[in-house]
């Protein structure tokens, strides 16, 4: 007896999933055998994770850097200051990090605690330990054009786009979010890649405005289905940077997940792995730095986008 299947209309217009998972593990082997090498010459990479909060998105991804660094050969030391720290004191250990030199990589955790302001915080950190991009030296050099480590979640987002291929340059990417964390630098990458980028925010009436005419859409907010259908073409390839704890211990994008586009970042196993292990890269960068010559070690390295 012959049935016959309904056309799966739905898995047709699915669209690719751009996953993460295997481009981090590429991205850790490498970081891994730099480090071996470095390590065989006399320096161990080393990086600090600096902890003001209970967060536990913030603890998922600490745990999961300490775990990617031991496996990758980098001494990561986790210097947990509780909930309730004082922002001096966050101040001073970012400060003693900074001038230690087992420590190539410094990375302060958000949230921060009431009364702690990031930015101000973050400008204690070496721009050249600065592997998370918090400094602001580091967000005004990557505008400029000059050589700085984009925050690795932001740096995530491009190099997920070249593993899949995504052409960038003459395209509108629009970013939905902007904080100095995500939604500022990855509109800056966007600009280094010739794509015309449009920024939209929290006091931007209405996101269908400009989320319909995106080629590439890349969403930082951290809410849960502040994407759906309406706001995308079919066409489309959207980046989904939210990381949403539910209440059941799993974890959710701001897009929702069934949107039919041409290519969507799943979560969990999208940005978030990369973005782990581009951490990792970085900091292995920095010690590369740090054995040469001063010089090398921050030298303005003009990018293109410059131009008008
Ligand atoms: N200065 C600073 N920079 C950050 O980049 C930063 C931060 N503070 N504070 C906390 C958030 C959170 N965050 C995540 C990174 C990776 C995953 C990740 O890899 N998640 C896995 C799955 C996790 C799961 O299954 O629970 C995935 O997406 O596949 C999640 C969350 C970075 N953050």
């Amino acid at each position: 007896m012959t049935t016959i299947q309904p056309t799966e209309t739905r898995s047709a217009d699915a669209g690719r999933e751009l996953g993460g998972t295997g481009l981090a593990r590429e991205i850790r082997a490498r970081a891994a055998a730099d480090a071996a090498e470095l390590t065989e010459s006399g320096t161990t990479p080393g990086l600090a994770v600096v902890v003001a909060t209970d967060d536990e998105s913030s603890a998922w991804y600490v745990r999961s850097i300490a775990r990617a660094a031991g496996k990758a050969g980098i001494d990561c030391r986790t210097v947990d200051l509780g909930a309730g720290a004082d922002p001096e004191r966050i101040r001073a250990t970012l400060e003693n990090l900074s001038a230690d030199e087992s420590v190539h990589g410094i990375i302060l955790q958000t949230p921060l605690p009431a009364g702690a302001h990031f930015e101000d915080l973050a400008s204690a950190i070496d721009p050249r330990k600065d592997v998370d991009g918090a400094n602001p030296v580091s967000l005004g050099n990557l505008a400029a054009g000059m050589s700085a480590y984009p925050p690795a979640t932001a740096a995530a987002v491009l190099e997920l786009l070249d593993h899949h291929e995504i052409e960038l340059a003459g395209r509108n990417c629009v970013v939905v979010g902007r904080s100095n964390v995500v939604g500022k630098p990855v509109a800056q990458l966007l600009l280094q890649r010739d794509a015309t980028v449009t920024i939209c925010h929290r006091h931007t009436p209405e996101l269908t405005a400009f989320t319909p005419d995106a080629d590439v859409l890349v969403v930082a907010v951290g809410k849960p289905d502040l994407i759906t259908d309406k706001h995308v073409r079919d066409g489309a390839i959207v980046v989904d940077v939210g990381t949403n704890p539910t209440a059941d211990g799993g974890l959710v994008g701001d897009v929702d997940p069934s949107v039919q586009v041409a290519g969507l970042t799943p979560v969990p196993g999208g940005v978030g792995p990369v973005t782990t292990a581009l951490l990792l890269q970085h900091t292995v960068r920095s010690a590369i730095h740090s054995t040469r010559p001063a010089r090398h070690a921050a030298g303005p390295q003009l990018r293109t986008g410059s131009e008008h």
